[in-house]
């Protein structure tokens, strides 16, 4: 499906499901919400998928691929040329998300959406990296829903495949540069104010990211209420994918999960093309980039995971998949108020 018909498709959760899933909850016996966040993620599961039977038997990440062009205004640590190396090495289980899903029991999909150079992982290249969103817009327009339309139909393909559950992740060095643009203009604040020091930044530099981010909004003025305007003038392709599948997640009715804070930017971004997509989304852990919280608060994600991450990669996605695994074996396995003949709680009012 092309951009258009996905964000036309997009409809509430389930009701009907969720309501079956919430009563299987309240007849296993145990004291009732006793299991919190892991109860409620998988009514939302039932909710997104229609059923309340929770299969999450093939799990997979996604991690989308690319270059940013404003890393040559000096904004990161290290050198573009850490995206590719890392981004293959995906494939030969040398990154940390790597390592992570081959623990978790899932496959990975590393995705080459704009990385600088030729890679030989999935091949979706929009372009050799995005321009320098300091001088010129990152990229076009077009160039920007065929990222988001990338996104979307990686979700078709993987559960044409038979996954049920789905984290993003995402490499790209500069890549905390565009998503604090891309958070400030979406959530109307100032650059400081969603700005951090990304991947290990040095006070000094930290400054010079701000400075160059003001720069580059106050350049191409990107309209707030067009979301493609703005991830077009200053977001990057890894963004677009991502935030393509949390679309493509709810228009397939595939959970699809946020990972850190490129991936919880995306999410806002997919969201406000299309606000009902948020019910789809689930959330896994908080960054410890400074801004990650506003981004879950914006979109009404509360995470169960508090681990002061800030790797990227889809390594906080996946961290929850091990979780999501016991809550669905107590969920299935456990037995009833009635199994164990004492007397049901009546659910609280
Ligand atoms: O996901 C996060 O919360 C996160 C926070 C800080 C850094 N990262 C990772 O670090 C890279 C971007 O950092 P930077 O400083 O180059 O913009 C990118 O490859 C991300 O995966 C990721
Ligand atoms: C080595 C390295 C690995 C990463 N993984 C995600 N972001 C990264 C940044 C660097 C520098």
């Amino acid at each position: 499906m092309n951009l258009e018909e996905t964000l036309k498709c997009i409809g509430p959760l389930d009701e009907e499901a969720m309501k079956i899933s919430r009563k299987r909850w309240d007849s296993i016996a145990k004291p009732l919400y006793s299991l919190g966040k892991l109860e409620s993620l998988l009514v939302q599961i039932a909710g997104i998928t229609g059923s309340q039977e929770i299969d999450l038997s093939k799990k997979a990440l996604v991690p989308m691929c690319a270059d940013n062009g404003v890393v040559a205004e000096g904004v990161t640590q290290t050198g573009q040329e850490v995206t590719a190396i890392v981004a293959e090495n995906f494939l030969t289980c040398e990154t940390s998300a790597a390592i992570m899903c081959k623990n978790a029991g899932a496959d990975i999909f590393p995705v080459d959406i704009g990385v600088a150079v030729d890679t030989n992982i999935i091949n979706r290249k929009i372009a050799y990296g995005t321009k320098n969103m300091a001088v010129e817009p990152a990229m076009t327009r077009e160039e920007a829903i065929r990222g988001l339309e990338t996104g979307i139909a990686m979700v078709k393909e993987l559960k044409d495949k038979g996954y049920k559950i789905i984290a993003t992740g995402e490499m790209g060095i500069g890549n905390t540069t565009t998503s604090s643009a891309v958070a400030a203009v979406l959530l109307g604040q100032p650059a400081e104010a969603v700005t951090g020091k990304g991947a290990g930044l040095t006070s000094a530099g930290l400054e010079k990211k701000i400075a160059t981010i003001k720069k580059a909004i106050a350049l191409h003025k990107p309209d707030r209420e067009d979301p493609i305007d703005v991830l077009a003038k200053v977001g990057g392709f890894d963004i677009a994918g991502i935030a393509g599948m949390f679309l493509g997640g709810a228009a397939y009715h595939v959970p699809v999960v946020i990972d850190g804070f490129i991936s919880a930017v995306s999410a806002l971004l997919a969201c406000r093309l299309a606000p009902l997509a948020k019910g789809y989304m689930i959330s896994s852990h908080v960054s410890k980039e400074p801004a990650a919280h506003m981004i879950l608060e914006a979109l009404d994600q509360s995470p169960c995971l508090h681990c002061d991450m800030c790797l990227g990669e889809g390594t906080g996605a996946v961290a929850l998949f091990p979780v999501l695994e016991m809550a669905a074996a107590v969920y299935q396995g456990m037995s009833t108020f009635s199994d164990i003949e004492i007397e049901e709680y009546k659910p609280l009012s």
